[in-house]
């Protein structure tokens, strides 16, 4: 769960005022279902491709752990909404788990009413108390059944299904959520769960040697990335068709991407930092926007990277009224020379050697997770790029947060001066991105509460606040909360 502080932009005659209103629309968000909900297989859920991962592959988990009980938000989202109200939020954007509604992934399987009521009753919660909510389709949890019965992302037949789902989601929901997000980073649910084998579904190719019961590294990511691209472009067709014109809500896609930075000013470096941002970014954003795939990818990926009919490509362009985008960290890119031609992968197809050091100095503050630095200026960097190159489309930060890890007392845990800091920072930065013309609508603190955080288990806490998982799950406000509360006054 993360917290929304939506900068209201006000449309001054001169200028844009940056905001951060204590009556704005902030929002709470809660990932990946099973990060947060638990009750895993309670009321007539079904299970979810990383439901069964963890339990199948508990070497991946950095502690072994899984997201059966999580924060066991399912049972106590009352509490929760409580503790946003006390810190002075007013908005809730949180994803459906598929299996909750649809325990063996297809309607005509049946749709589980105790989840639909689960849904509502949160819903609900929020609203009575002047919540707004705001909805992510898909956040990695694909049904179990349907990886079984035809590979799930690596068939065209996940399009109907997913479109299925989305669906039910807004004929249950679409009343009172004005705001849906198709899926959250399809990049990092496809980089781990085809190329390296990290997440589930695990696969990967047999010389990744990461005990992937099957996979291809090489091709199975772009088939992975095309068929979600289509899932989403479906969707948000279904939804501008048939539900927008009475709900009158808004439907995007939440995109990762880290900021590069040359690691070094000769031109070989410099196109390596932009190849960098394409096979990351641009790999979604492009067809999104334009229609295809970057230009760059074609010419190195070549018949590994699918094509889209005209039909295909005119449904991406312009699918989504607003961009969701999640930012942790930059890295330095340089052009890597020696190109491996034996064992491919995605991530080796971008011919780029990337760091986080440059020099033997870091990019920016180490944090408690190895692979994110403190480095804000790649924030505005990649707004004013987004901006720049994708016809300013209107942007939510949809996540962006500071893991802690060695973490082991409630008074450790609660006392984050970096947390602060490092949103000071990056809302600084959002600030100077307006100033610049970005039309940035909304900011996510990722996250909420402490959770279940995929590969890293319970080890990296990014939550501002705290939870004591030896006592019973209770919630402390880090100092970080209340900062916010202040901050949002
Ligand atoms: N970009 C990410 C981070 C990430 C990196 C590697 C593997 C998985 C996820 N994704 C977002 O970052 C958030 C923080 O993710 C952590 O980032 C550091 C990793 O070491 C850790 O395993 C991951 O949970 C996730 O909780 C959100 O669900 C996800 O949308």
């Amino acid at each position: 769960m993360a917290k929304l502080l939506t900068p209201l932009i006000e449309d001054c005659p001169a200028t844009r005022q940056f905001k951060l209103l204590s009556h704005g629309f902030r929002h709470e968000v809660e990932p990946f279902s099973s990060k947060y909900e638990g009750a895993v297989k309670e009321d007539g859920k079904g299970q979810s491709i990383s439901d069964t991962f963890v339990h199948k592959y508990p070497g991946k988990i950095l502690d072994k752990s899984n997201g059966d009980v999580a924060t066991d938000f399912y049972h106590r989202y009352k509490e929760d909404v409580k503790l946003m109200e006390f810190i002075g939020l007013n908005g809730f954007r949180f994803s459906i788990s598929w299996t909750r509604i649809l325990p063996y992934g297809k309607l005509s399987k049946g749709v589980n009413k105790e989840g639909v009521a689960f849904y509502n009753n949160l819903i609900n919660e929020l609203l009575s108390k002047g919540v707004q909510p705001f909805a992510t389709i898909y956040h990695w949890d694909l049904p179990q059944a349907l990886q079984d019965e035809y590979g799930g992302f690596l068939s065209p037949r996940i399009v109907d299904d997913f479109k299925d789902f989305a669906e039910v989601c807004f004929k249950e929901f679409g009343d009172r959520v004005k705001h849906w997000v198709t899926m959250n980073e399809p990049y990092i649910f496809i980089v781990n769960g085809y190329d390296s084998g990290a997440l589930a579904p695990g696969r990967c190719s047999s010389w990744m040697n990461n005990d992937c019961p099957a996979g291809n590294s090489a091709i199975e990511p772009y088939i992975a990335a095309h068929f979600m691209l289509l899932c989403h472009a479906q969707t948000a067709k279904l939804y501008r068709e048939k539900y927008k014109p009475h709900q009158k809500g808004q439907i995007g896609i939440v995109l990762v991407s880290h900021w590069f930075v040359p690691y070094s000013k000769s031109q070989a470096d410099v196109k390596a930092a932009q190849r960098a941002l394409d096979f990351m970014y641009g790999w979604f954003l492009k067809p999104l926007t334009y229609g295809d795939y970057p230009k760059v990818m074609r010419a190195l990926v070549g018949k590994r990277l699918p094509k889209f009919t005209i039909e295909e490509a005119t449904l991406l362009k312009g699918s989504y009224d607003f961009l969701g985008l999640n930012y942790y960290t930059s890295n330095y890119a340089a052009n890597l020379r020696s190109v491996n031609t034996v064992n491919v992968s995605f991530s080796t197809d971008s011919q780029t050697n990337l760091t986080t050091e440059r020099n033997g100095k870091f990019i920016g503050k180490p944090t408690g997770v190895s692979i994110f630095y403190v480095y804000p200026r790649g924030l505005k960097d990649l707004l004013v790029y987004t901006k720049q190159k994708y016809k300013n489309p209107t942007i939510y930060i949809t996540e962006n947060g500071i893991g802690d890890a060695n973490i082991t007392t409630i008074k450790q845990g609660t006392n984050d001066p970096q947390r602060v800091d490092f949103y000071r920072r990056h809302l600084l930065a959002v600030k100077q991105a307006i100033t610049e013309g970005v039309d940035v609508k909304g900011f996510f603190a990722w996250s909420f509460l402490d959770n279940f955080e995929w590969g890293s288990g319970y080890l990296q806490k990014f939550g501002i606040v705290y939870v004591d998982r030896t006592h019973g799950l209770k919630r402390y406000p880090k100092k970080s909360a209340l900062w916010f509360k202040k901050f949002l006054r």
